[in-house]
């Protein structure tokens, strides 16, 4: 496969803030390249790095084998994080100025109903909802038919159902070839959409590869979480004996390697010792599991497949098979 953005060793610093740290990374021609980090990691900035609106002070970018200013950019677009278009246009005069922007564009009647914005294009910006929005920006990204497409958070702020037509729509240009890369801090949109992910902190890229890779490499175990009132102590001597690794803390007991066949072993030997408990949840590793690990910084999310009790020590097993 052929790399149609490689980055190598970036670095950007403002002040004493290195926002990027030595940054290296190739994105292949198809892929969908997830970069993931918390608020302040740099993934603005090697965005805007990326696709030539800042220089940085060392390392070097290639885009379609050139730098990125010079690529050809009927081939390549932007969706800015920050992007506020004028109020008073309306979606469908939003997408016909950018289409009038370049050499060769779509109709923009097409691109409007490809973001679903076909039955609100002449609702004024100003009154579109922030899922409404963001797709019509999406659509100003999609008017040239870019082969790599950048969409920085480019479903940060709207509501999970605007979140997932997003999602949507972007494993439909995937799937028709487009190269993206995006940025986003929700785990749960890496797992979707990328088929590579580069965690990134504090300027540099902790670790990359695919999100099944980096949960397996990183993520840990699967495990059960106790949440109990009862002295860590006793709670750790409960399990004690069994082949489970076992960390305890006040609040919170944590029984690692704990396959679904195991959950009854551990529920009865809480029992057993009379170890009552407000919740018990068996989770598998998350991406989000594999940052903590990797970075020791959280970005957002995760979650488990929960087991309520309903009365103490009880479980109620909600929501799975029994
Ligand atoms: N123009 C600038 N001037 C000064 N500092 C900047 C500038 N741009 C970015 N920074 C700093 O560089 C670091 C990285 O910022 P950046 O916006 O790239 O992070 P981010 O991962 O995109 O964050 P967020 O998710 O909040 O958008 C931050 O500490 C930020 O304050």
């Amino acid at each position: 496969m052929n790399d149609v953005l490689v980055a190598e060793d970036l670095r950007k610093t403002y002040g004493d803030t290195a926002a990027l740290a030595g940054v290296s990374l190739s994105v292949e021609e198809g892929e969908v390249f997830a970069l993931i980090g918390p608020n302040g990691a740099g993934k603005t900035t090697l965005v805007r790095a990326l696709t030539g609106t800042t220089d940085p002070d060392s390392g070097s970018v290639s885009v379609f084998g050139t730098d990125p200013q010079s690529a050809d950019p009927q081939r390549l677009a932007l969706l800015p994080q920050a992007f506020d278009p004028p109020e008073r246009l309306t979606a469908r005069e939003l997408v016909e100025y950018y289409a009038g922007l370049y050499d060769e564009a779509r109709d923009p009647e097409a691109v409007l109903a490809e973001v679903g914005m076909a039955d609100a294009d002449d609702t004024w910006y100003e009154n579109l909802s922030g899922g409404q929005r963001r797709r019509a920006c999406v659509g100003t990204a999609l008017v040239n038919d870019p082969d790599l497409l950048f969409l920085d958070e480019p479903t940060t702020g709207i509501d999970p159902a605007g979140r997932r037509s997003l999602w949507a729509l972007i494993e439909e240009l995937a799937d028709r070839g487009t190269t993206v890369f995006l940025t986003t801090h929700y785990m749960e949109e890496a797992e979707r959409l990328a088929d590579r992910v580069a965690l990134l902190a504090d300027g540099e890229v902790a670790a990359s590869g695919s999100p099944s890779a980096l949960v397996a490499e990183h993520g840990g175990r699967t495990r059960i979480v106790v949440e109990t009132d009862a002295d860590a102590g006793a709670v750790a001597d409960a399990v004690a004996g069994t082949d489970f690794e076992v960390e305890a803390s006040d609040g919170q007991l944590v029984v690692a390697g704990v396959e679904p066949e195991d959950i009854g072993d551990v529920v009865a030997a809480l029992n057993d010792r009379g170890v009552a408990y407000e919740s018990l949840a068996w989770k598998q590793p998350t991406l989000e599991d594999a940052f903590l690990r990797v970075t020791g910084k959280s970005v957002a999310g995760g979650a488990g497949i929960s087991v309520e009790t309903d009365r103490e020590g009880e479980p109620a097993f909600a929501g799975g098979e029994r």
